[in-house]
This record gives C-alpha cells, sequence and structure tokens, in this order.
C-alpha cells in the first residue's frame, strides 16, 4: 500500500475472492473519481445530511448519506425519520447505468446486467479512524448484487463467509476507483472494513481525505418512487423562517 518504493506500480489484477465475489481495482478512471466525488459533496449538503447511523445505541464511526431509499439499521425508508424525516434524493440515473456496466464487468454481459435495476444507494464515509464491523447485507428483500465503488484512502476490506463473521475471510485493498461486486452465492456474506490508510488518495481523484463508498443495491421494496412533492403547508411558529 505505502508509494515510498514504488508499489503502487505494480498491476493489481482482477480476482474472483469466491463465487459471486469480483473485485476489479482502478475500474473508475480518475475523472469519473472526481465527477463524483463533487456529487458526494451535493448529496453530504441534504435534504438529509450525512450522518452515523446508530446501531443498537452505538453511533457508527461511518458518515452515511442515502439516495433512493434511505438506509437506518434494519430498514428502508422514503423518509429519514430517524434523521431530519425528510425524504432523501433521488437515485440518479446515471448511478442506474454505472451498476449495470458494474455488474455487466463483473459476470459479464447476459447475466443479468441490462436487468440489474438498483434502487437506492448508500454512500459512506470514513475518515481516518473510521471502520466498519464485519456484517451481511440483509436488510433489503432482493438478493440481487451489491456493486461496491470506493473513492479516496485506501482501505482494508475484509470478505468472510455467509455463516458468520469469522473465518475463513480475506482481507484485501480496496483503492480509489476499484470496484467490488458480491452477489450469488456470495450476496450474504459477511464484510467489513478494518483499516483506512491516512493520505493515500492518489491525487485528482477528487478527494482531499478520507474514503467514501458507494453502494448499489435492490431492496426489493415495490413502492414506486413517488413524484416529488412539495411538503403540505403547516402553521409555523413564531419565529420560523420559511424551509
Ligand atoms: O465501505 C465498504 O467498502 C463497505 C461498506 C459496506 O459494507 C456497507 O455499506 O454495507
Ligand atoms: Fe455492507
Amino acid at each position: 500500500m505505502s508509494t515510498l518504493f514504488g508499489d503502487d506500480l505494480i498491476p493489481r489484477p482482477r480476482r474472483e475472492l469466491a463465487p459471486g465475489a469480483v473485485h476489479v481495482p482502478g475500474w473508475l478512471t480518475l475523472e469519473q473519481q472526481s465527477w463524483i466525488a463533487d456529487r458526494f459533496r451535493e448529496w453530504a449538503a441534504g435534504p438529509v445530511p450525512l450522518r452515523s447511523a446508530s446501531v443498537r445505541g452505538h453511533e457508527m464511526s461511518v458518515k452515511t448519506v442515502c439516495l433512493g431509499w434511505h438506509w437506518q439499521p434494519y430498514q428502508y425508508t422514503r423518509e429519514a425519520t430517524d434523521v431530519n424525516g425528510q425524504r432523501v434524493l433521488p437515485m440518479p440515473e446515471w448511478m442506474v447505468r454505472l451498476g449495470r456496466l458494474a455488474v455487466a464487468e463483473a459476470y459479464g454481459q447476459g447475466l443479468g446486467a441490462s436487468a440489474y435495476a438498483p434502487d437506492t444507494a448508500l454512500v459512506n464515509y470514513y475518515d481516518a479512524a473510521a471502520h466498519m464491523g464485519m456484517h451481511q447485507d440483509r436488510d433489503e428483500l432482493s438478493r440481487q448484487p451489491v456493486v461496491s465503488l470506493s473513492l479516496g484512502d485506501t482501505c482494508i476490506f475484509r470478505f468472510g463467509n455467509a455463516e458468520g463473521r469469522g473465518r475463513p475471510y480475506e482481507d484485501i485493498e480496496l483503492a480509489s476507483g476499484d470496484l467490488f461486486v458480491f452477489g450469488g452465492p456470495s450476496r450474504l456474506a459477511y464484510h467489513g472494513v478494518t483499516k483506512v490508510f491516512a493520505n493515500t488518495a492518489p491525487p485528482g481523484c477528487g478527494l482531499a481525505e478520507g474514503r467514501v463508498n458507494i453502494t448499489l443495491r435492490v431492496t426489493g421494496m415495490d413502492e414506486p418512487e413517488p413524484p416529488a412533492r412539495r411538503p403540505e403547508p403547516r402553521a409555523q411558529g413564531k419565529g420560523q423562517g420559511d424551509r
């Protein structure tokens, strides 16, 4: 991971860690990474701000903002009822297309890539001290693949098995621009982020510090996204401005 001796110049091969779990290093160009990093700053500004979710009373060290559906531990909602009650931003069209390209890249054309229709994105921000414990992504009703994109600092991503948090697992580095897809027999594998290496983001990736990870998912919730609506006018208390 250190670039002191130029080990960043050693090509990192694409690899299938387990059936259905594919790592594609350097999938996004620097230009794409920096464009997505700009979007991240827009999403983080709201209407639902970047926040640490609380799991069983403990605040996560990672901060998250969601698109399409809002994830709060154990459920997806349209409104961020655990934050400020606002509706999350819609899932961008370009992201759905990017998800299809990612699935085609990982599994090949014709393996359901064109039908892949992610309807939520969880956008996580890690500072150098943040980590994510071993968990399964299982709040989705659908078992369609999860597409993960990384920007900024390199991390250690631990990818395990579907039986439990323990071994066997494998630690790999996810660097800026990397794609990781897990679906099929690996869809419910436990995984987590054990470490983020500060100051390892490549120049030009659009993030000066920290790491952003975006996971695209299919919630399997069948409620169609309703058209954007204005909030009902409500009696305003004294001193409350218009919002
Ligand atoms: O940051 C990562 O690479 C993984 C994120 C993750 O597992 C999640 O958001 O559920
Ligand atoms: Fe996860």
